[in-house]
């Protein structure tokens, strides 16, 4: 794009952002700006494919390796792509839920449904890694379906089979798949999930649930409380998104978890990412080592083929204004984009903002109303375009359809989060979609690890300046009582998860321009805020503390950035 045009796009210093004056949306947007196609809009640098190696890898085989270490070389299918040649018809599974299937569409089944059912349908234990949006929902639920309806399970009975899902919404989707499955059979559903009465999911448990999916939280309570919550008969423990779940957050419930449910029962675990972690607990959970299925184990990339990956480069005031500008691309005004950030504050001041600014946006959070977050994905998954701002809530396993653009806007907590957050959009055989991440200058060594964790992630240059508009952004904030508060929490918050951010060599709180991070929250002056910084500066603080005997003898250019004393 040429300067005269930017000049001319953003030629807007003067407007009045606030609620009452603020001009129609055209006002803010470049006339010319925006008619280049969409996956070309993000000033992508370099369009090819950087890991240039070999595609495919991806294993078709009937047999697999009983366990990572005695990898056995399976059968290849050509291509990257996800479905196989191989039909569900071929699958010696039940009258019921072959024609289930079928009212739901699919014909071919994916690589991780034709390499992981079999082993189910025979009782196997099975470990299971593939690519976000690769089908593992029904991979795990047509064996759980087909093992209830062969050994006739009645409500009686209880529950025979558990899905431990890591958040509500991912328990919601699961279950409504499960529903589709079983519509022609006789074995009953539920679901308990956190966020909703616990005594209705009682009283529903009470009658007996066959299939039960839950959140680890609200499984436990019942699994201790509720009285007439028959699990003795489990035969089937599936845990989705197992990487999440062996989260430290989690930890202590899922040891209670397993401890509680019986020791004699088929278990699967599925994740699109691997870890140490997940190791670990896999051999914490398996007497014998499991079926291991790597879908993508030597694949060159661990996100989908249709995905266009970019990253910016933006300094800390200017990233507001720039994700003001992205959202106001005439083209992406037609898209349906979801926004990540670190925190819920962050989000509901951002969603504040945007609406002051004449952006339409949802937001979905933790602490939400569970009814509010319920609607809110569902409207945004019945919707062909809109903004959904979120916090990693929505990062994993959520299926919301036709998702184009997926905007880091905060760091993720490290790359398997990036690969999860990018995973809601080009979902399935040959759709695309496009994920752009915000770093700053200071963490451009961030994109190293994506890498390493072979995601192919390229430098987009801004095409266009930069809107000049941070002094009504000012205004607006100011003159606003509600907002000023929000973007002070917001601020704040995002401070807090800057500083505990797990990857602290990289997103390393010292290195913060505070000013500039306040300026992109609106503000013209940083927040005070109180922080046990865990790093070195914190250390060498207290050293000199000692050493000294009072705080004077910090360097004051850090005593002033980080607003601390
Ligand atoms: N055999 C199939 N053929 C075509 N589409 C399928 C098939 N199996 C599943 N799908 C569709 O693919 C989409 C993604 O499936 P699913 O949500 O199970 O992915 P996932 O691997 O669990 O993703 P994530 O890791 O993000 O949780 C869904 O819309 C699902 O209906």
């Amino acid at each position: 794009m040429n300067k005269r045009k930017n000049r001319q796009c953003y030629n807007v210093e003067g407007t009045e952002l606030s609620v009452q004056t603020v001009h129609t949306a055209e006002e803010y947007q470049c006339e010319n700006a925006d008619k280049e196609v969409f996956s070309d809009s993000f000033g992508r640098v370099n369009d090819e494919d950087r890991d240039g190696q070999p595609k495919g890898g991806l294993g078709g085989g009937e047999i697999e390796e009983a366990h990572p270490s005695k990898k056995q070389k399976a059968e290849k299918i050509e291509g990257p792509g996800i479905v196989t040649d191989k039909l569900f018809s071929s699958l010696q599974i039940s009258k019921p839920t072959h024609a289930a299937i079928s009212e739901i569409g699919f014909q071919n089944m994916t690589q991780i449904q034709a390499r992981s059912i079999p082993h189910l349908l025979m009782g196997r234990n099975v470990m299971g890694v593939a690519r976000t949006g690769s089908g593992k929902t029904l991979a795990f639920l047509i064996p759980v379906v087909e093992l209830l309806y062969h050994i006739k399970f009645k409500p009686r009975n209880g529950a025979g089979a558990i899905i431990i899902c890591p958040t509500r919404e991912l328990a919601i989707q699961t279950h409504g798949v499960a529903k589709d499955l079983l519509k022609h059979h006789s074995q009953t559903l539920g679901m308990v999930t956190g966020g909703v009465s616990r005594r209705k999911e009682a009283e529903r448990l009470a009658k007996g649930v066959n299939i039960l999916v839950a959140t680890p939280g609200r499984l436990l309570n019942h699994l201790l409380h509720t009285e007439w919550f028959n699990y003795r008969n489990l035969k089937f423990l599936i845990i989705d998104e197992v990487d999440r779940i062996v989260d430290p957050n989690f930890e202590n419930e899922m040891k209670q978890i397993l401890n509680l449910l019986p020791q004699e029962r088929q278990t699967a675990l599925f994740t699109a990412t691997h870890s140490k972690e997940v190791e670990d607990f896999v051999k914490l959970s398996f007497n014998e080592p499991p079926v291991y299925i790597g879908v993508d184990d030597g694949r060159s990339k661990v996100t989908s083929e249709g995905l266009n990956q970019g990253y910016y480069l933006v300094p800390s005031r200017e990233r507001f204004l720039v994700l003001y500008t992205i959202l106001k691309n005439k083209t992406v005004l037609s898209k349906k984009v979801m926004v990540f950030f670190s925190s819920r504050n962050s989000v509901k001041y951002h969603a504040e903002l945007l609406k002051c600014m004449c952006i339409d946006c949802c937001e979905i959070y933790g602490k939400q109303e569970q009814k509010k977050r319920s609607k809110t994905i569902s409207d945004f998954s019945n919707a062909k375009k809109g903004v959904l701002l979120c916090t990693d809530v929505a990062a994993r396993g959520l299926h919301i359809p036709a998702v184009d653009l997926i905007v880091q806007y905060d760091p993720p907590k490290e790359p398997n989060e990036y690969v999860h957050r990018v995973g809601r959009t080009a979902r399935g055989e040959g759709v695309e979609g496009t994920a752009l991440l915000f770093l700053l200058p200071e963490e451009k060594n961030f994109v190293n690890y994506l890498h390493e964790a072979n995601v192919p992630v390229i430098q987009y240059n801004l095409n266009r300046e930069v809107p000049k508009l941070q002094s009504q952004l000012e205004k607006l904030v100011r003159e606003n009582d509600y907002l000023h508060q929000s973007a002070k929490e917001a601020y704040k918050s995002y401070i807090a998860a800057y500083n505990s951010h797990t990857m602290s060599e990289i997103f390393n709180i010292h290195h913060l321009n505070l000013q500039g991070v306040a300026a992109s929250f609106g503000l013209r002056t940083p927040p005070k805020i109180n922080l046990k910084l865990k790093s070195s500066a914190f250390k060498f603080k207290k050293k000199m503390c000692i050493v000294n005997g009072n705080d004077s003898s910090f360097p004051k250019p850090h005593r002033r950035r980080l607003g601390l004393c």
